[in-house]
Formats: C-alpha cells, sequence, structure tokens
C-alpha cells in the first residue's frame, strides 16, 4: 500500500542522513524489503546508505553487497534468497543510477543482476527523479521496464529527499533544482 511505501522511503530519509555531505555525489538510503502473505507489512533484508561501505559506494549498491555479506554469499548468487514468492521491493530515496560519471557499474545493472527466472528484485520504489547535476535525462526507468522490473515514483517526500541529497551542494546547484522542480509544480514555494 502507499502508506507502506511512505513508511519505508522515509526510512530511507534516515538512512541518507547518514551519508557524509560530498558535492560530487548524492546522499542516498536504500532499503530491500521482503512481503509475503504471512507477512504484508513487509520485512527490512537490508539496508544502505551512500559512502557505507569503503570507497566511493551508493547506497543501492551498499544494500546489496550486505546482503549477500549478511548470509555468506557473492552478489551473483542473492537470487537464491529472493525466491519469487517473496515480492522483494528495493526502496531507494533518489532514482536508482544507470550511469555513474565515475565509471562505476550503476545500480540499476546491480538489480537487475539479481533477477533469475522470477526471483530476485521484484520492483523499485524511489522518492526523487535523479537531479541534473551530474547525469542529464536520466535512463534507470526505461532499463528497470526493459528487464521486466516494475518501479513506482512517490514523490509525496521528494522535497525533504532533495535537501539531505544536495547536502553539501553549493547553494547555486541546489536552488536551480529547486527552480526545475517548481516549473514542474513539484515543489511548492518555500
Ligand atoms: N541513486 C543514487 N544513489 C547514490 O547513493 C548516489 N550517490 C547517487 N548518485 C548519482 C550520481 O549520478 C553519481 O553520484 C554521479 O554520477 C557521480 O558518480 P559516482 O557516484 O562518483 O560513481 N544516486
Ligand atoms: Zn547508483
Amino acid at each position: 500500500s502507499k502508506e507502506t511505501s511512505l513508511k519505508y522511503l522515509s526510512q530511507t530519509i534516515d538512512l541518507a542522513k547518514k551519508s557524509p555531505p560530498k558535492s560530487t555525489n548524492f546522499r542516498v538510503g536504500c532499503v530491500i524489503v521482503s512481503f509475503s502473505s504471512v507477512n504484508p507489512a513487509g520485512t527490512i533484508l537490508s539496508t544502505g546508505y551512500t559512502l557505507e561501505l569503503p570507497g566511493n559506494t551508493h547506497a543501492e549498491q551498499c544494500a546489496l553487497t550486505k546482503l549477500a555479506d549478511n548470509f555468506a554469499i557473492t552478489e551473483p548468487e542473492i537470487f537464491t534468497l529472493l525466491p519469487s514468492e517473496a515480492h522483494t521491493t528495493l526502496y531507494t530515496s533518489l532514482e536508482p543510477c544507470n550511469l555513474r560519471l565515475s565509471g562505476n557499474l550503476p545500480c540499476v545493472q546491480r538489480i537487475i543482476a539479481t533477477r533469475h527466472n522470477d526471483s530476485g528484485i521484484q520492483k523499485v520504489v524511489f522518492g526523487a527523479k535523479e537531479p541534473s547535476t551530474f547525469v542529464k535525462d536520466s535512463q534507470s526507468c526505461k532499463a528497470l521496464t526493459e528487464a521486466g522490473i516494475e518501479w513506482e515514483y512517490l514523490p509525496d517526500l521528494e522535497e525533504e529527499i532533495l535537501k539531505v541529497a544536495m547536502e553539501g551542494h553549493d547553494k547555486k546547484d541546489v536552488e536551480a533544482e529547486q527552480q526545475q522542480k517548481q516549473q514542474q509544480g513539484g515543489i511548492q514555494p518555500r
């Protein structure tokens, strides 16, 4: 339900707030949740936030690496943990990347790599589109759809998500993003 999604999205914001501000990426939080008929409220399988693990790591990347580590398996084997009947959803405060200026493997590819027949991550829910600071016109949703993965953009918490994401960026970038959102009728004027 939407309340459930907003509950997990607000948890991704709390996680993003743990990320050290940097002007060269966004502060993002991620929660991987398994839903089953016996547990419709969901069970959190893993969490992550930007730079949580050593190196230039993304929130979704950290959540996936930690999931594999917690079960002492490799990332390509994650599908064994995510059977199709456990409808696994990845919540991320910011739209997952499909291109990284660093050239590192994008998170959309890491999410797609969890798929094996019907096992793996079935759905991605995010609370804000990627700002055009680094990558313009993100193709992430197209890539997810082409891989048969559902995605949902819930903009209810977008203003707070972007404020947290762009902490550490200089003011003009943040204001440019706010202008753009207002033009799109997203964020109401402060
Ligand atoms: N969804 C998402 N989760 C993150 O944890 C994160 N940091 C970004 N950020 C997206 C942004 O496009 C990239 O941070 C830049 O493209 C720079 O690329 P690197 O991060 O240095 O690989 N996006
Ligand atoms: Zn990423």
